[in-house]
């Protein structure tokens, strides 16, 4: 079987070590390089050396020799980061799976343009069970089009540093786009003091932060007399993780182009 070599950049963040032992208890994946910022106290250690079983590969901070075996590269960083690695990987046919969130228009506008040269997966939500909610979402948003108000709630750990989550920000997308409205002008991202009574077209936002909560998505569906609710909620990393497997395999026959977890799971349609 010929595996997938696989890099991972934030290689000792959360969801670094979670990619690790992924790709290392996987059979048709090899980790062939862990790059983290400089300055990191990772430098220089075994990749998976947290695990107690090595992986031959050293931390590092040089692109070209983190990405030097790679073919693909599955970053969960910061948006600057990420935007730093997507430049030397277009530049030198490696591919993507990008899970960072919290990037502006220009950083989206970056990773599109990017994708004429190298293919990319990109999606604020690697896991099955949340583009499959999303999907539900698309479809309950249909129904209750009149007379219904939305509001997605979202909880996370306290480290977390953008908001709302990504994944919250795509459920609003989905949900938008089903009704036909533009979530830049219906997104309400916070209430105080006197707000007035609701705008029936508004989809809200509420953004919890606190613990180590892994990733709560709540969309409620309210109106008068009765209250839909759809939730996701993450007792694990894993999930995520398994995912971007998946996604990094879907790009192993793909030279460019820009494909989300709808693509690779085939949920388009
Ligand atoms: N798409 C999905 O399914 C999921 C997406 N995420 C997203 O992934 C991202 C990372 O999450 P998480 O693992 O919890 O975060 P962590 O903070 O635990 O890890 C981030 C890693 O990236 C490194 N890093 C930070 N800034 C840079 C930079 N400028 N250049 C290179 N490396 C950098 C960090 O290094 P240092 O520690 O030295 O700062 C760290 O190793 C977030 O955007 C999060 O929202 C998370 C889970 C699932
Ligand atoms: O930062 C996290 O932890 C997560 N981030 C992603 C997001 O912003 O949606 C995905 C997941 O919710 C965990």
């Amino acid at each position: 079987m010929t595996q997938l070599k696989i890099a991972i950049a934030g290689a000792s963040g959360r969801m670094g070590h979670m990619l690790i032992e992924a790709v290392q208890a996987a059979p048709d994946a090899r980790l062939a390089g862990a790059l983290d910022r400089a300055g990191s106290p990772a430098l220089g250690q075994d990749a998976a050396a947290f695990t107690g079983q090595p992986a031959g590969v050293a931390v590092t901070a040089d692109l070209a020799t983190g990405l030097a075996e790679a073919d693909v590269l599955i970053d969960f960083t910061r948006p600057e980061g990420t935007l730093e690695h997507l430049a030397y990987c277009a530049e030198h046919g490696v591919k993507l799976v990008i899970g960072t969130t919290g990037f502006d228009e220009a950083g989206k506008a970056a990773i599109a343009k990017a994708a004429e040269k190298t293919a990319i997966v990109f999606a604020p939500n690697m896991s099955v069970g949340v583009n499959v909610t999303l999907k539900l979402l698309e479809f309950a948003a249909k129904q209750f089009d009149i007379g219904y108000d939305i509001e997605i709630i979202e909880a996370h750990h306290r480290h977390k540093v953008d908001a709302p989550s990504g994944t919250a920000l795509k459920m609003g997308e989905v949900i938008a786009d089903a009704l036909g409205r533009d979530l830049k002008k219906v997104g309400v991202f916070a209430r105080e003091g006197v707000t007035g009574p609701r705008d029936p077209s508004q989809i809200g936002f509420a953004t919890v932060r606190g613990g180590d909560i892994i990733g709560d998505h709540t969309v409620m569906f309210a109106t008068e007399g009765e209250r839909i609710e759809i939730s996701h909620k993450s007792s694990s990393r894993q999930h995520y993780a398994n995912g971007s497997l998946r996604a990094a395999q879907f790009l192993a026959d793909k030279k460019t182009g820009l494909y989300d977890m709808y693509d690779v799971l085939g949920l388009n349609g």
